[in-house]
């Protein structure tokens, strides 16, 4: 049966399909800023993205994610913990049923009511399919979003939710630069870890912002108006597509900042 968040299908089940899910470098993780250790030989994350490379947006049944065209390098990310070159392929969100949780990372234990991710590919491989599954195959960055001001930035992600509100369905949704997400800041921890969904695979240098950027009550309960289902099936709303913190293990968290 098709993985999902629901107690018979959802994280805790994951394993019996996907055994890497009790793996070494498992995410999301707790984040604990005493844990972290500084790293000045950390350079500042380069995004370059062009609005042009965006095709559409589309509810998959687990999130809605916004693709972009990856056969340039058109929108990249280099530097940071990163070494080489490595394309955006999508960028996606988690949320929870009520604003007390759904992010997937936690700083300190503390829940944020979303987190966005943005997904990049090494291009030292031929495709993000080929990436996919390469220990330094992937980069995502996240970045925590808290309740606050309505976020204008993200106003054309939420009128294009009415076209998109059940599994499968998809829309055009071009020219939108991805840069209006990141907070002022691009302080960020990073730590090797996995996809925190099915095939989970260990594969993604992961890059969290510090900081994070605001979402209005109102705008996260159009979050919540998607389904998890297709127009055919009873419908269940989407909320609570985040995976819990996994075990540390022999890992280290390093700090961009002091
Ligand atoms: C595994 C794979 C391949 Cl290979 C392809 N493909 O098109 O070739 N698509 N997918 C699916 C995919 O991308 N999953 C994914 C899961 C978690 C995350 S998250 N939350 O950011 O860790 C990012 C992505
Ligand atoms: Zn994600």
């Amino acid at each position: 049966n098709e993985w999902g968040y629901a107690d018979h299908n959802g994280p805790e089940k994951w394993c019996e399909n996907f055994p890497i899910a009790n793996g070494p470098r498992q995410s999301p993780i707790d984040i604990q800023h005493s844990g972290a250790s500084y790293d000045e030989s950390l350079k500042p994350l380069n995004l370059q993205y062009d609005p042009s490379t965006s095709l559409d947006i589309l509810n998959n049944g687990h999130s809605f994610q916004v693709t972009f065209a990856d056969d340039d390098d058109s929108s990249t990310l280099t530097e940071g913990p990163i070494s080489g070159k490595y394309r955006l392929k999508q960028f996606h969100f988690h949320w929870g049923a009520s604003d007390d949780k759904g992010s997937e990372h936690t700083v300190d234990g503390k829940c944020y009511p979303a987190e966005l991710h943005l997904v990049h590919w090494n291009t030292e491989y031929p495709s993000f399919g080929e990436a996919a599954s390469k220990p330094d195959g992937l980069a995502v960055v996240g970045v925590f979003l808290e309740i606050g001001e309505d976020n204008p930035n993200l106003q054309k992600l939420l009128d294009a939710m009415d076209a998109i509100k059940c599994k499968g369905t998809q829309t055009s949704f071009t020219n939108f630069d991805p840069t209006v997400l990141l907070p002022e800041s691009l302080d960020y921890w990073t730590y090797l870890g996995s996809l925190t969904t099915p095939p989970l695979h260990e594969s993604v240098t992961w890059i969290v912002c510090k900081q994070s950027i605001s979402i209005s009550s109102e705008q996260m309960t159009k979050f919540r108006s998607l389904l998890f289902t297709a127009e055919d099936e009873e419908a269940c709303c989407m909320v609570n597509n985040y995976r819990p913190p996994q075990p540390l293990k022999d890992r280290e968290v390093r700090a961009s900042f002091k």
